[in-house]
């Protein structure tokens, strides 16, 4: 039987861990603080970005959220985060991408302070990353993590291949993945839209993580029978719903489903991990820069 793993189930014990730690943080006086920006007016980042303050709310964490149009000069964005760097009760920093094509996107990502880019996408934290000493591990490749762990699916000598080459998921996933770490020391496969015989490498995957953001394009076909499919695509396609879309990922779940041994759902799976793990690594920044001591899994 295939196992459908529920992400919001994962995503809600390590709120629960987290919600312990930002309690011992309160009672040591120090209020973890996350602020949220956006400089943008797409209906899907807006969603996002409301999803992670009221992560905050729930758990205690004091969210706060500025709003640029996106009309506005690059400067403005530029001098909000150099605000935000030099305010002490902001731990965590997320801009939320993308930016408008004004804006240079290095530049955001340079100017956050690498202690408070829980995203960890500023290039001191991706180097560090790939130098096998993470401060933030960015937050959905770190949820997938949590998942397989959660699963009892070990990565240690499976191949993993993943379909994508993101910055914000694709590469830092392969990286994760070989780590000599808990939860890496996989043979790692980066695949991407110049692959040649994408289907060959797909079926050759243990593991098979789905992060181009093409909708459904992995199908049942790809997907060597038991293998573990991760599908971390979240892609609003149009449909005749009540809010005009439908949800889909980058796998084509009802045939995915009849190979794979276990496998996420899209909503349901990597999503609610993505959005966990930055409350994760917002309560590790304020630990960080107070030096009050807190034990995350
Ligand atoms: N600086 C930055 N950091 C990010 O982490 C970041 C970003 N920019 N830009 C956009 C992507 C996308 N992202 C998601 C987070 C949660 C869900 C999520 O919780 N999805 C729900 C459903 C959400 C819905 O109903 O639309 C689910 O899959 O179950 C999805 C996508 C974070 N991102």
């Amino acid at each position: 039987m295939t196992r459908i793993i529920d992400g919001n189930e994962i995503a809600d014990d390590i709120r629960a861990d987290v919600k312990d730690s930002v309690e011992t943080l309160t009672e040591e006086g120090v209020q973890p603080g996350l602020a949220t920006v956006l400089m943008s007016e797409d209906g899907a980042s807006e969603t996002y970005v409301s999803m992670k303050q009221r992560a905050c709310e729930e758990l205690g964490i004091e969210g706060s959220h500025i709003e640029i149009d996106p009309e506005e000069p690059a400067e403005t964005l530029y001098d909000r985060i150099d605000e935000l760097n030099d305010d002490p009760s902001v731990h965590g920093i997320l801009v939320q991408m993308p930016v408008p094509d004004h804006v240079d996107k290095r530049t955001v990502l340079e100017r956050i302070a690498p202690e408070k880019d829980v995203d960890g996408f500023h290039p001191e934290n991706v180097g560090r990353l790939v130098a096998g000493n993470a401060r933030y591990k960015p937050c959905t490749p770190h949820g997938v993590q949590k998942i397989l762990a959660a699963e009892g699916i070990e990565t240690e000598g499976k191949d993993a291949v993943i379909v994508g080459r993101s910055d914000i998921v694709g590469k830092p996933m392969a990286n994760l993945l070989i780590q000599k770490a808990p939860g890496g020391n996989a043979t790692t496969t980066v695949c991407h839209s110049r692959t040649d015989d994408l289907a060959e490498k797909t079926r050759s995957a243990d593991i098979l993580v789905a992060a181009a953001g093409v909708p459904e394009m992995i199908d049942g076909d790809m997907i060597a029978e038991g293998a573990t499919v991760i599908d971390v695509g979240v892609n609003r396609v149009d449909a005749d719903t009540e809010k005009g879309y439908e949800l889909v990922g980058d796998v084509d779940f009802e045939s995915a489903k009849e190979r794979a041994s276990a496998i996420t759902p899209v909503p349901g799976g990597v999503g609610p991990l993505t959005i966990a793990m930055l409350m994760y690594n917002t309560v590790e920044a304020a630990s960080r820069q107070s030096g009050v001591p807190v034990e995350l899994i």
